[in-house]
């Protein structure tokens, strides 16, 4: 079974090889968490023109060169040799790997995920089941809708200011536990309280 963590992509280079309807994928992916990656492919789907400064775009096929100084891959081809041959490399040299076409090959997957702000719900079947990954996300999304944006921001900021403001341990982690109770415009109000 995957593990799953949050990592600080500020700090890998990123580079995915393939540029099909998968790496496009993936590749929206890094975008939508402010990663700017590099795509090596002979041969692009037209919808990359459109992510422009967001991404560089090789072209070219595979070659070794292109991410021996990467820490994080992604193997899109829809060539099997290919891909397996980058997968095994980033295994044997330390990488981190995401083969899509080999669970096998891959040190870690990508989930189907909700971002609503800095709330992110991910959803991982362990490679068993991508289509039940991607229904659980879908009959979460309503659920957890565009207001938590607003909402966790809030939660943070009051829990900070609790943490400031409040000595005693006890009173302090209360007041955090039961911050969730509160609808949105209880925690507005909440907010200008600790704000005085
Ligand atoms: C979640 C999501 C994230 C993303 O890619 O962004 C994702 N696949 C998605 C969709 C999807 N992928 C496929 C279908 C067709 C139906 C089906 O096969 O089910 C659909 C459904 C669709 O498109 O709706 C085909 C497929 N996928 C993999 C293989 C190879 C294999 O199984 O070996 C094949 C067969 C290829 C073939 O037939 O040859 C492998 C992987 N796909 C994963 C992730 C990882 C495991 C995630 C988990 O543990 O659940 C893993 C292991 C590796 C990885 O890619 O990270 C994304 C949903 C995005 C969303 O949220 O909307
Ligand atoms: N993990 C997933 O979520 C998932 C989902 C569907 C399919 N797949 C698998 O992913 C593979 C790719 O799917 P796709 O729809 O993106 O395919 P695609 O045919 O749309 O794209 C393949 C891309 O690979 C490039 N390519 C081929 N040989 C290359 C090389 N030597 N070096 C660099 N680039 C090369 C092509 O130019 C093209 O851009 C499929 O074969 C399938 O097995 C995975």
């Amino acid at each position: 079974m995957f593990y799953s963590i949050n990592l600080e992509l500020d700090k890998f280079e990123v580079v995915i090889i393939g540029g099909g309807e998968v790496a496009y994928r993936k590749c929206k992916n890094f975008i939508d968490f402010n990663k700017k990656v590099k795509v090596i492919a002979p041969k692009f789907i037209k919808e990359f023109q459109g992510l422009r400064d967001k991404v560089e775009l090789i072209e070219d096929i595979y070659k070794e060169e292109y991410i021996k100084d990467s820490f994080i891959v992604v193997a899109a081809t829809n060539n099997k040799d290919v891909n397996k041959a980058i997968g095994e490399y980033c295994n044997l040299n330390n990488k981190l790997v995401n083969v899509v076409d080999s669970i096998e090959l891959s040190n870690y997957t990508v989930p189907s995920y909700i971002k609503r702000g800095d709330l992110l719900i991910s959803v991982s079947t362990s490679g068993k089941s991508p289509s039940l990954s991607r229904k659980i996300k879908e009959d979460l999304e309503s659920q957890y809708d565009d207001s938590y944006e607003e909402y966790i921001n809030l939660l943070g900021e009051v829990r900070r200011k609790i943490i400031a403001q409040v000595d005693d341990a006890t009173i302090r982690r209360n007041l955090i536990k039961n911050l969730i109770n509160l609808n949105l415009k209880e925690l507005r109000e909440e907010k200008n309280k600790y704000s005085k």
